[in-house]
């Protein structure tokens, strides 16, 4: 399922994958060198991820599997400059504490719209706050906007919505409003924490299929957390299982499937018999 060619033509001066320089596009490559996380001090301190050693080329897709609690959203927490490591190195680009300098894009389990705003001005919220759009939006380039947050809800089939409260719409359209929220400012670089976890298998595999489109359309490095393991093995380019906590990575392994993937892909042998693999490994980390 391909929709990029419902888009159209962008009417701003924005980066895509074609135009952006690689140089802009490194600045989004990770790095974690023995990071390692504590929180707290004494005997309330809780180790939350074993160094870690981790490295991601800018426009990779990269899924991270584990048991609860081994610290996958605690990488998410540092690559993306909410914490700092206690000791180690997390570098972004190259440098450390360098997230900030980045677009990052970011989805979690719960959608967090607010309540007060329409869908169309929930999902324009980054052009607002992040530049270089917010200088253009206080020029009043709202049309230009308007128009940008229109095509992207209509590329994840809610051109219809825009003008709905949060509260109108199902579980599933307000996770596709989240990642149109995510997406809307050409993220160098997008976080995603079990963004699709709280949805029923049909909605959850319709939304794979938007986000590889949208995924190959802009080509971001994605950093995924996840607990379903089909999701992983069709969305990511890459897999990375994490031991118990303290977590650390204990396996990290390409997925060769050519791109894009339909939903037919996970019943083939291939991908059941990776998955089955990354189960049996996930299920022994538990025990161990
Ligand atoms: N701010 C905090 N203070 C104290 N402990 C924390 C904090 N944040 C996380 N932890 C602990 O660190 C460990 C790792 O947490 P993290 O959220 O990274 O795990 P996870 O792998 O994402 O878990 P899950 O799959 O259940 O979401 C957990 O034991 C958690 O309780």
């Amino acid at each position: 399922m391909n929709m990029t060619s419902n888009i159209p033509a962008p009417t701003l001066p924005i980066a895509t994958p074609e135009t952006t320089p690689a140089s802009v596009r490194a600045r989004s490559a990770i790095e974690l060198q023995a990071a390692s996380v504590v929180f707290g001090t004494g005997e309330t301190a809780v180790t939350a991820l074993s160094p870690t050693t981790l490295k991601m080329a800018s426009g990779e897709f990269l899924a991270l599997v584990g048991p609860s609690g081994c610290g996958k959203s605690t990488i998410l927490k540092l690559v993306s400059n909410l914490i700092r490591p206690s000791a180690g190195v997390v570098l972004v680009g190259g440098r450390e504490a360098a997230a900030r300098k980045l677009r990052i894009g970011m989805a979690f389990q719960n959608p967090t719209m607010l309540p007060w705003l329409t869908i169309e001005q929930n999902v324009m919220m980054p052009l607002k706050i992040v530049e270089p759009f917010k200088r253009s939006y206080r020029q009043d380039k709202k049309g230009a906007f308007r128009d940008r947050v229109h095509a992207l809800l209509k590329q994840v089939g809610l051109g219809d919505f825009a003008n709905h409260f949060p509260w109108q719409l199902s579980g599933g359209m307000l996770q596709r409003s989240n990642l149109c929220r995510a997406l809307i400012h050409e993220p160098d670089l997008l976080l995603l924490d079990e963004p699709f976890g709280a949805l029923d298998q049909f909605t959850r595999e319709e939304l794979w299929q938007i986000m590889q489109d949208l995924y190959l359309d802009r080509a971001p490095t994605v950093l995924l957390v996840t607990h379903d393991l089909r999701e992983a093995g069709f969305l990511a380019s890459r897999i990375c299982v994490m031991s118990a906590r303290p977590g650390r990575v204990i396996s990290d392994e390409p997925v060769t499937l050519p791109q894009p993937r339909d939903i037919a892909t996970i019943y083939s042998p291939e991908f059941v018999e990776m998955t089955q693999n990354l189960r049996e490994m996930i299920a022994q980390a538990r025990s161990s």
